[in-house]
């Protein structure tokens, strides 16, 4: 009914790269999804969206025509805000391509069904989109519209998945409309449970439920995931999405600084919207005291290690290159952190010398 969509859903001069860069990395862990924008004439998530439906058989498989989801993912990646230096396009595809290749995992080959992976990449794509560039605590702090409208309960996480099912509703960009009803409204609730389950204030309560899992697969003889109710399957799924969406500092170490800088960049922004608007500016978004390396070291070792730490568990022994990575730039922001502080104190005490003389000086005067 429709013609078919230029490749990859996006007009490019640089077609012939972006298809060798996918035939080599799409299923890579570090593959440059920087130079994926580029190439993709910085139309990322359509491009990797694309080719993940065409390496997953995923348009015969649901009967979904390309030309629908070029034009459902040409929508959702305009309303991903491209001024955002980190919560952008670029972080939906990198997240994304990351979920894609978690789910190759050997360990778990067999435990989801074809429409539990369509909804994993779904809920990848569409998990930021229409972000704002500031945190839940900011628009509740600040009662935005988006704080009022959810009651200050997971208010970005609500509006992403609100907005990414009020596109589906464009007639040309509905994507599941080969899906019985009874897949669409499956498909719906998990990809709702997958996106709520970003939120960073459910990190803890993410994580103490992957190690019990963790636990008592170890209990069972280590043959994973027996995984017969939806509330296990989903625990695995939000886990996943949550580790790809916290997937930064375990990638290639230029990667892993571009996202950082980039991330900080965002923090920063919001940290001068507070002072502006004398509000108390939040932890490490100052852009004065921040100390970038020394915090990044504390965000691996409170929030990413531990998390990657289970999921390499409960995936062993398929993700082990995935946590040395991890680990590697752990050391590597520490020595850049210590390098810094040693820098710091070297400025501190020859400014103390210089005072010490100045004074020597004045007192023979
Ligand atoms: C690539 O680095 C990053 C990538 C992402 C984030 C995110 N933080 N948070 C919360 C934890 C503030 C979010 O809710 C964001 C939204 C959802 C998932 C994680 C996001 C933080 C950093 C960082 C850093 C960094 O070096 N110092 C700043 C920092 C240090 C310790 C603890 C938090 C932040
Ligand atoms: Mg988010
Ligand atoms: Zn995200």
């Amino acid at each position: 009914r429709w013609p078919l969509p230029p490749k990859f859903g996006v007009e490019t001069p640089r077609l012939a790269e972006l298809s060798d860069l996918f035939d080599s990395g799409l299923d890579q862990w570090g593959v440059d999804i920087f130079l994926v924008d580029e190439l993709a004439c910085h139309k990322p998530l359509c491009a990797v969206v694309y080719a993940i439906f065409e390496k997953r058989d995923f348009f015969n498989k649901f009967h979904i025509h390309p030309s629908v989801l070029v034009n459902y993912f040409s929508q959702v990646e305009q309303h991903y805000k491209q001024e955002n230096p980190y919560h952008n396009a670029i972080h939906a595809a990198d997240v994304t391509q990351s979920t894609h290749v978690l789910l190759n995992a050997p360990s778990i080959a067999n435990v989801f069904t074809e429409l539990e992976i369509l909804a994993s990449i779904f809920a990848c794509a569409i998990h930021d989109v229409n972000h704002p560039g500031v945190t839940n605590q900011f628009l509740i702090n600040t009662e935005s519209e988006l704080a009022i409208m959810y009651n200050d309960m997971s208010v970005l996480e609500n509006h992403h998945c609100a907005v990414a099912f009020k596109l589906l509703q464009e007639p040309s960009s509905n994507l599941f409309a080969s899906l019985d009803d009874i897949q669409r409204r499956q498909l719906r609730k998990m990809v709702i449970d997958m996106v709520l389950a970003t939120d960073m204030s459910k990190h803890m309560s993410l994580l103490a439920d992957l190690k019990t899992m963790v636990e008592t697969k170890k209990v069972s003889g280590g043959c994973l995931l027996k995984l017969d109710n939806y509330s296990e399957k989903m625990q695995i799924m939000q886990n996943m999405v949550h580790c790809a969406d916290l997937s930064n500092p375990a990638k290639p170490l230029p990667l892993s600084t571009h996202w950082v800088t980039r991330v900080m960049e965002e923090f920063f922004n919001q940290g001068d919207r507070e002072k502006a608007l004398g509000l108390p500016v939040s932890p490490m978004c100052c852009r004065e005291t921040a100390n970038v390396e020394k915090s990044q070291v504390s965000f691996i070792d409170f929030i990413v290690h531990p998390l990657w730490e289970a999921w390499t568990e409960l995936v062993h022994p398929d993700a082990e290159h995935i946590l040395n990575t991890l680990e590697q730039n752990r050391d590597h922001y520490c020595e850049l952190s210590a390098a810094k502080e040693a820098e710091s104190v070297k400025e501190v005490d020859e400014e103390h010398l210089d005072e010490a003389e100045r004074q020597q000086s004045d007192s023979k005067r």
